[in-house]
């Protein structure tokens, strides 16, 4: 199938998922959308409080192969079981999402540009940029309020693994993206974006 593949990266709390939501909301289902979320590796034989601990932004906490097969599958017509994740238990969850091979298939994450394999199955990369004062603040209202954390753990946790893997894995793969993006709100970027996948959808 003839698809044209969008990568959406930038560091937690950017609005990479607003961005991309929005994006889906407009085209409903003519487009099919990845988290790479969803891919984080299955931990069942670990204890809770060890889970609460590790590394989730780090390249080697997702199963990207998985990701990669999937989007390989999509592109040839095929539709997938997406995993889903459930970030109140730090595990991924038993239930799974049909996605349907679409024209236009976008992929979000925070590492979606730093794994070369990924990286050129995309033919339009934008990485979604805010300042760490805010992504932090963000991320920090979203965690309490939807991933059932508490603000300590969400302080600690930003401090030993989130912060330093952003500028190790994250913020080096903004000068490979193709478009950067001033905040997943942005109104003009949005609209640029959206022109941009109707034109596609409405070649022949
Ligand atoms: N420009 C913005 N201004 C204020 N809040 C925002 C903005 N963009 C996103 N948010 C909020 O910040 C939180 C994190 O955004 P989200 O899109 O989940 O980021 P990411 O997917 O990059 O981690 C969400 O609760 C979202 O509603
Ligand atoms: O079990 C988990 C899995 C992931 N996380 C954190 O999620 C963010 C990535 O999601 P964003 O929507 O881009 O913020 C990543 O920074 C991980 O630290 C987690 O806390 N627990």
């Amino acid at each position: 199938m003839n698809c044209v593949i969008i990568g959406i990266a930038g560091g937690t709390g950017s609005g990479k998922s607003t961005f991309t939501n929005r994006l889906k909301d407009a085209f409903c289902d003519n487009i099919a959308v990845l988290y790479h979320d969803n891919y984080y590796k299955r931990q069942d034989g670990v204890p809770f409080e060890e889970r609460k601990k590790m590394n989730y932004d780090h390249p080697e906490a997702f199963e990207t192969e998985l990701l990669l097969n999937q989007l390989a599958a999509l592109r040839n017509g095929e539709s997938v079981e997406c995993p889903i994740y459930d970030y109140s238990k730090h595990n991924r969850s038993d239930k799974f999402v049909k996605v349907e091979p679409k024209k236009v298939i976008l992929v979000e994450g925070i590492l979606v540009f730093a794994d070369e394999r990924l990286r050129d199955m995309f033919d339009i990369k934008i990485f979604v940029e805010a300042d760490a004062d805010e992504r932090i603040l963000r991320r920090v209202i979203r965690d309490v309020k939807d991933r059932g954390r508490d603000i300590e753990g969400v302080v600690e946790q930003y401090l030993t693994t989130v912060k330093p893997m952003h500028y190790l894995y994250v913020e080096p793969t903004k000068p490979l993206a193709d478009v950067i993006i001033n905040s997943g709100m942005n109104e003009v970027a949005f609209q640029l974006v959206k022109t941009n996948i109707e034109k596609i959808l409405n070649q022949g």
